[in-house]
């Protein structure tokens, strides 16, 4: 590994978590924005939703602090194979949470589902999410991988990510963009989800962790070898200080790794 992850701790999470995620989120969307006109961000379902909608929703402070939600594309890191308003899909709790809340004068992001069609075929939804990938990500070149300026993550109490699980084949995959699960330990069993390449590939990751339920695995990720090899572990070490980590007190409180300041 290269240089460390970066891993913020804040006493709140409305009046600091939040408005710094605002900013690191901010600064991916103005660099994408210079570098290509448009900012391309990978978004999980779980908890981070609603800690996302608090920084994003929020007024914006002048210049540079806008969100620019027509110049965003909106994909899912690892999504549920049910329907789309079913109440275990990523997207309806991103649509509830985010999407539906923005306000109208502010635009509406373009936002990538999964299509509907076959979700008893998992790896016929996997499939398909590729090959929308392809077409945006690989449309004038052809490339290795997809690059997202931002993915955001959450991280499960065992160190999940996306729907990549601990001790899970699928960890060791290289060659497909998105994956089938049809054996996922946590309900429902199958989903898709970007492949740990894709994501150790992204411009800059993001990961959300909150309260007391993920002090245990986050202590064991921060300072275990066993942790490291935790999904959420190989991030850490295959992406190195492209990763932020954005945790409040209670998730981080026994965590004993060198902690930034703010993102300010
Ligand atoms: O099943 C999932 O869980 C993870 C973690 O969720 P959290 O509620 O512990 O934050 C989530 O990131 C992923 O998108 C979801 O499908």
């Amino acid at each position: 590994m290269g240089r460390p992850p970066n891993l913020y701790s804040f006493q709140s999470i409305d009046d600091e978590l939040a408005p710094n995620l605002r900013k690191y989120v901010l600064e991916q969307q103005n660099e994408a924005l210079k570098r290509h006109g448009v900012f391309r961000v990978a978004v999980s379902g779980g908890s981070l939703p609603k800690t996302l909608a608090k920084a994003l929703l929020a007024p914006s402070s002048g210049e540079g602090d806008t969100v620019e939600f027509p110049k965003w594309e909106v994909f899912y890191a690892d999504e549920r194979c049910v329907p789309l308003d079913h109440e275990d899909s990523n997207h309806k709790l991103v649509k509830e949470e985010l999407l539906d809340k923005i306000p109208s004068d502010m635009g509406q992001p373009k936002v990538y589902p999964i299509e509907e069609q076959n979700l008893e075929n998992e790896q016929e939804v996997a499939d398909q999410y590729e090959k929308l990938l392809v077409s945006i990500f690989a449309a004038r070149d052809s490339v290795k991988l997809p690059l997202f300026d931002l993915i955001l993550l959450g991280c499960g109490p065992d160190g999940h990510t996306c729907s990549l699980f601990p001790d899970h084949p699928l960890l060791r995959e290289q060659d497909a963009w998105v994956y089938s699960i049809s054996d996922s330990p946590k309900p429902p069993s199958k989903r898709i989800t970007l492949s740990l390449p894709v994501v150790l590939h992204g411009a800059k990751i993001g990961f959300v962790a909150t309260g007391g339920g993920k002090q245990e695995v986050l202590k064991k990720i921060f300072e275990t070898e066993e942790g490291s090899k935790l999904p959420c572990g190989l991030i850490n070490a295959g992406a190195g200080d492209k990763v932020s980590w954005f945790c409040d007190s209670p998730a981080v409180e026994n965590v004993s790794f060198p902690r930034r300041g703010s993102v300010m």
